[in-house]
């Protein structure tokens, strides 16, 4: 085949000097094997080079950014709603407790029995309650950094009202929560309760930490006009004694000085609207529908829309008017007992459900009801507490696109309608008092986000209900214990443009595009003899 193709080529090398030339540098063909030319050899050697410089530049870039052994901190809270407590330990790699969405939960545990506004009858049971949860704790956090790890407890709406109708017996069960939590080897630094405020303005904080809405991504630093162009989600929260709308609107200065927030967060403001209505969580609404219904009563029993047909109920009148929500109007009662009768139908009970959102005054430019300031509703919302424990149940939380407003309306109004005994059967494992308020806290949430809100047809697209983000539960704790362990900054930490991952990957891609378009260059002007002959 060699000896062919010398042979052919004698007429073409008449054509051109140089392609002549080129031949004549060619070995004599001898019938031996021919040897490797030099610039092939030249070649191979400058081709190995390469790819042993690669494998080392991408073997150094793995290496150099493998993660280094982890100093882990870590933080819990207490949260002490009105119908239970939840512990929660935190932790976060100790050199970037600065940077935003590094704290993530490790653990959540549901301390037994009643909130701790439920033990005003044996305040120190408060305290022992929440044993076996600091025990749990003690576990999960690795003992040599027990005394270091602090240990926040907040109680919200249950002891907001506690606190109202008897001050003394609070302080009673603050002290004796305190006692345990001051007992455990962990860093105690406080039990105390936390303002409507505090409580919307956290929840707020924890959800766009979680969702990363503060992070401004490092190649903004070349752009800073750019910077407030990322947008917040607003955060609504709904407990069993309050619930709390917290968002940055668009309209400034905010109305109502009460309702307005200022923050500023990695170099942001932020003018934050924020408000907190006691006694409108679902069990404290429930009470108020119930002590609105008992009026047009003459008897006590009382047929209820928000129950399941055949769903019955017996409850002491004086437990519905033992706290400040429900301010009078037992004495005036012939009974001491009410009788509810269940009939499960929707309409009705949004109709009843509407009686205790009073529309009849506001003196701003609009409200949400009860004559409090809300401005016009801005951008996403995510909604989680109760809002998500009765969504999920009723299937209308989905991961995707939300569900629309028409078909949530249908389906609580279905689910209504269903038979106790039916419902009771296919949820045997449901708690009985969770699986029964279904139908009314479902028509209750859509009468407070729809009618009292405004979250009509289209802005109810822009609500998600979020149980959890990543591995955190959406609620105030995590923003809480950021705020009080200075976790965020009010400036932005100076930060280089890029990770140095991308740094790396970067400058060599950038370097092989480099030397690529240098051996291009050089073999496209330079056309080494070896390459000649096969080119032509
Ligand atoms: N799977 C669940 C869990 C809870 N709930 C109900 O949801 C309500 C609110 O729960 P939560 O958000 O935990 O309220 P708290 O924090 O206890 O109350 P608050 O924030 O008002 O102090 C309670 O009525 C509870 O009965 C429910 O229906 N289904
Ligand atoms: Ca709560």
């Amino acid at each position: 085949m060699h000896l062919s193709l010398s042979s052919s080529e004698p007429a073409e090398a008449e054509k051109g000097g140089e392609r002549t030339l080129a031949l004549m540098d060619e070995p004599k063909v001898t019938g031996t094997k021919p040897r490797t030319s030099w610039p092939r050899k030249a070649l191979l050697i400058l081709g190995f080079l390469f790819a042993l410089a690669a494998i080392a530049l991408v073997a150094m870039a793995v290496s150099q950014n493998k993660p280094l052994q982890k100093n882990i901190k870590y933080g819990i809270v207490l949260d002490a709603g009105s119908s239970h407590t939840n512990l929660y330990v935190y932790e976060w790699p100790a050199e970037k407790e600065n940077d935003t969405g590094v704290v993530h939960q490790v653990e959540v545990c549901k301390v037994e029995g009643l909130g701790i506004s439920g033990y005003s009858q044996d305040t120190e049971k408060a305290g022992l309650s929440l044993q076996h949860c600091m025990k749990r704790a003690q576990e999960v956090v690795p003992e040599q950094q027990h005394r270091e790890t602090p240990v926040y407890l907040g109680a919200t709406a249950g002891m907001r009202l506690l606190s109202l109708q008897n001050r003394s017996i609070a302080d009673r069960v603050l002290s004796a929560v305190e006692k345990t939590l001051r007992s455990s080897p962990f860093n105690f630094q406080g039990a105390r309760i936390i303002s409507g405020q505090e409580e919307g303005a956290y929840g707020w904080i924890t959800i766009n930490y979680l969702l990363g809405s503060f992070k401004q991504p490092g190649w903004l630093n070349f752009l800073p006009h750019l910077r407030s162009s990322r947008g917040t989600s607003g955060a609504l929260d709904l407990g069993g004694a309050s619930t709390q709308i917290t968002f940055v609107p668009d309209q400034e200065p905010i109305e109502s000085q009460e309702n307005s927030l200022h923050f500023r967060l990695y170099g942001k403001n932020y003018n934050v609207y924020t408000h907190s209505f006691l006694c409108y969580g679902k069990d404290q609404a429930l009470r108020l529908k119930l002590a609105s219904d008992l009026q047009s009563t003459q008897n006590g029993s009382l047929l209820d829309p928000c129950f399941h047909p055949g769903y019955l109920r017996i409850m002491n009148i004086s437990d519905l008017y033992t706290n400040p929500c429900i301010a009078n109007g037992e004495q005036q009662l012939p009974f001491t007992q009410l009788h509810l009768q269940g009939n499960g139908d929707y309409q009705r009970c949004r109709m009843t459900i509407q009686k205790i959102f009073n529309n009849s005054h506001c003196p701003y430019s609009s409200c949400s009801f009860n004559g409090i300031f809300l401005p016009p509703l801005q951008g996403e919302f995510g909604a989680f507490s109760a809002f998500y424990f009765v969504m999920n149940f009723l299937n209308l939380t989905t991961e995707k696109s939300p569900v629309a407003l028409d078909k949530a309306t249908s389906t609580v109004e279905r689910f209504c309608s269903r038979p106790w005994h039916e419902v009771k059967a296919e949820f045997p494992k449901i708690k009985e008092k969770y699986l029964s308020e279904y139908c009314f806290s479902g028509t209750y949430i859509l009468s407070l986000l729809e009618n009292g809100y405004g979250f009509t047809m289209e802005k109810w697209q822009s609500i998600q209900f979020l149980g959890k983000i990543g591995s955190s539960d959406a609620g105030w704790t995590l923003g809480y214990m950021l705020n009080l362990t200075n976790m965020i900054p009010a400036e932005k930490p100076p930060t280089r443009p890029l990770s140095h991952a991308s740094y790396v990957g970067l400058m060599v891609f950038c370097s092989l595009v480099l030397v690529a378009v240098l051996l291009l260059s050089w073999l496209t002007f330079h056309k080494p003899k070896c390459l000649q002959k096969g080119l032509i």
